[in-house]
């Protein structure tokens, strides 16, 4: 299993999106969250979009194999669908935040971690603000979680440079041994 993160805005959905586009058979787990869609998101697709007391009944029966709070928001990976694929043998990704992958690291020690660099602080800047889904003071809390995040690099396994997005999903497909 492989557990991809990253600051907010530095390119993780892109990078998946464009990567399961060439190789299908990679799963990517569908997070649970309390954050209101942006406009074309589905439920289900991007994420399960849930109301507060759902996500409580969550995290009380045991559903949720990792959870966090990120920029006012909650969001946690359903235990039962990564059991299931990992029971299949089939490549599993999971794309959370700092939090999260600490979390699994402590559950799963045999996860890969890897994270998600931006190739400066203002191009990170750039594409959070350029992505044009949020109002100023939520990319505000974002950019303070990302002094955060790049500051724990070194907790995982490798680090990837978005520089390029067909560089880094084919680097993570050669991690994760799909080829
Ligand atoms: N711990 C945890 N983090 C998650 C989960 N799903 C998404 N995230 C992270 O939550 C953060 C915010 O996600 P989102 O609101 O979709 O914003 P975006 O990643 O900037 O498009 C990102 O760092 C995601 O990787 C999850 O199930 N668990
Ligand atoms: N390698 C790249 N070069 C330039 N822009 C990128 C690159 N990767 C992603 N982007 C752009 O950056 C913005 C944020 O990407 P996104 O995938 O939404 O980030 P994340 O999922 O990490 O929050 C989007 O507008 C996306 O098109």
């Amino acid at each position: 299993m492989t557990v991809l993160s990253g600051p907010s805005g530095v390119g993780k959905s892109t990078v998946v999106a464009h990567l399961r586009q060439a190789h299908p058979e990679v799963w990517l787990s569908v997070s649970a969250t309390t954050r209101k869609p942006r406009p074309g998101e589905r439920h289900g697709v991007q994420y399960f979009f849930v109301e507060n007391e759902e996500f409580d009944k969550l995290i009380a029966n045991g559903e949720l194999l990792e959870w966090a709070e990120f920029a006012g928001n909650r969001y946690g990976t359903p235990r039962r669908a990564v059991l299931d694929r990992l029971e299949a043998g089939e490549p599993v990704l999971l794309e959370i935040d700092l939090q999260g992958a600490r979390l699994v690291r402590e559950s799963m020690p045999e996860a890969q971690l890897v994270f998600l660099a931006p190739p400066s602080w203002d191009e990170l800047v750039r594409r959070l603000t350029g992505r044009g889904t949020e109002p100023p003071e939520v990319i505000e809390r974002r950019l303070a979680a990302a002094k955060v995040e790049l500051a724990a690099e070194s907790e995982f396994d490798t680090t990837l440079v978005n520089t390029s997005v067909e560089d880094v999903s084919a680097e993570l497909l050669a991690l994760m041994r799909v080829v």
